[in-house]
C-alpha cells in the first residue's frame, strides 16, 4: 500500500504520518509539504527512521515538496492535512475561506494526476471535504473528512470514565457537523449492548456537561497545548486501517450526501458511512429520532452556507 500524506511537517501530519509509517502493510509513505519545510520534513523522515528502528519495523519514506504532485500518483489514500489550524478563540468555520484555496488547489492537482481516496483533516472539515469533492471530480466514495469521528471517540472516553467500563465496550455516535452544531445520538448509545439509559446511575450522567466538554475539547487543547495531535491521528489511522483491511466498520465521518439521511443533498457532514477498501461503501440512511433529526437539520444548514461560501474560491 502506498500513502500520502500532505501538509506532513505540520502537528497532524508528522503524527499521522509516524503512525502510517508504523503500519506493517503500508510500504510507502510519501510526506509532502510547501518547499520552506521540505528541511523539516526531512528531519522528521530521519527521526521516523530511527523510531522504525526501534520499533524493528520498516518502511519506504520519501519526503517531497509540493512543486510536482506526481510522486502521490498510485497512492491508495492521499490525506490532506495542510492548512491554517485555529487559534484560540476561533471557531473552525473561521478558517473555511482561507484553507479552501489550499485544499481546492491540492485537490484539482492529484485529480489531474491520479485516481486515489482523498482523506480530508483540514478544518473545517466538512467544509473542506466538500471543497475537495467538487474540485477533484471524483466518485463521491472517494472523498470524505474526519468529521465527528473524532468527536465520537471523545464522547466514548467520557462514557467509559463515567461509568467505569472498558472503552471497547462502550458504543456512541455523534453525527453533523465537526463544531459547534455536531449531534450527539443518544439513540445510539450503550454499553455492552445495554442502551445507556438503562444504565444504573445513568439520572447521574452528567449529559450537558460531557456534551460542552465535547464540543469545547478541541479548544481547551488548543489553550493548553497549541493544538490537538495524537487524538486526530489515532482517529486517522483508525479509517486507514478500515480501508487497508477491508473491515467495512461502521464508522461516522464527512461524506457527501445524496439524500441518503432525510432527503438532504449537496453538503459534506459527519453521518454513519460503512468504510472498506472502496473508501465510503454505503451512507447508512439510518432514522433518527426527532430531536436529534431537528439539529441535524441546523447542523447541516450551518454547514451548507459554508459549502456554498467556498464553492467557487
Ligand atoms: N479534522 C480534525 O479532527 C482536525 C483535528 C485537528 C486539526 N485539524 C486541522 O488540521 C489542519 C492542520 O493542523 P496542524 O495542527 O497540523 O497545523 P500546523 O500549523 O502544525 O500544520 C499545518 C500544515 O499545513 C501547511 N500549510 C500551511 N499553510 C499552507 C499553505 N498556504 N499552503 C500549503 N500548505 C500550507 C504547513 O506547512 C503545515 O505542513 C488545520 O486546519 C487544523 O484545524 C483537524
Amino acid at each position: 500500500m502506498k500513502v500520502s500524506v500532505i501538509g506532513a511537517s505540520g502537528r497532524i501530519g508528522s503524527s499521522v504520518s509516524f503512525l502510517l509509517a508504523k503500519e506493517p502493510d503500508i510500504k510507502d509513505l510519501i510526506m509532502i509539504s510547501r518547499e520552506k519545510s521540505l528541511n523539516k520534513l526531512k528531519g522528521l523522515q530521519m527521526d521516523i527512521y530511527d523510531a522504525l528502528a526501534g520499533l524493528r519495523s520498516d518502511a519506504n519514506i520519501e519526503v517531497h515538496s509540493d512543486k510536482d504532485l506526481s510522486v502521490v500518483d498510485g497512492s491508495d489514500i492521499v490525506i490532506i492535512t495542510a492548512g491554517v489550524p485555529r487559534k484560540e478563540n476561533m471557531s473552525r468555520l473561521d478558517l473555511a475561506k482561507i484553507n479552501a484555496e489550499i485544499v481546492g488547489r491540492y485537490a484539482r492537482e492529484i485529480a489531474k494526476i491520479c485516481d486515489t481516496k482523498l482523506f480530508i483533516i483540514t478544518n473545517p472539515v466538512d467544509v473542506m471535504t466538500y471543497k475537495a469533492f467538487i474540485e477533484s471530480n471524483y466518485d463521491r466514495n472517494m472523498v470524505f473528512g474526519l468529521g465527528t469521528h473524532l468527536d465520537s471517540l471523545r464522547f466514548k472516553v467520557a462514557i467509559a470514565k463515567f461509568f467505569g467500563v472498558h472503552i471497547d465496550d462502550v458504543r456512541t455516535r455523534i453525527i453533523g457537523e465537526h463544531g459547534d452544531t455536531m449531534v450527539p445520538l443518544l439513540s445510539a448509545t450503550g454499553i455492552g449492548g445495554i442502551p445507556i439509559q438503562m444504565m444504573p446511575n445513568f439520572e447521574k450522567f452528567p449529559y450537558k456537561e460531557v456534551i460542552d466538554d465535547v464540543k469545547n475539547k478541541g479548544s481547551e487543547i488548543i489553550k493548553l497545548n497549541g493544538g490537538s495531535e495524537f487524538g486526530p491521528a489515532s482517529a486517522v489511522i483508525n479509517i486507514v486501517n478500515c480501508i487497508i483491511h477491508d473491515e467495512k466498520r461502521l464508522l461516522t465521518l464527512s461524506a457527501y450526501l445524496d439524500g441518503e439521511i432525510d432527503g438532504i443533498r449537496d453538503v459534506c457532514i459527519g453521518v454513519p458511512v460503512k468504510v472498506g477498501r472502496n473508501g465510503i461503501e454505503e451512507v447508512v440512511p439510518i432514522k433518527l429520532e426527532n430531536d436529534e433529526l431537528e439539529a441535524f437539520r441546523h447542523s447541516v444548514k450551518v454547514v451548507k452556507e459554508y459549502c456554498e461560501l467556498v464553492k467557487n474560491i
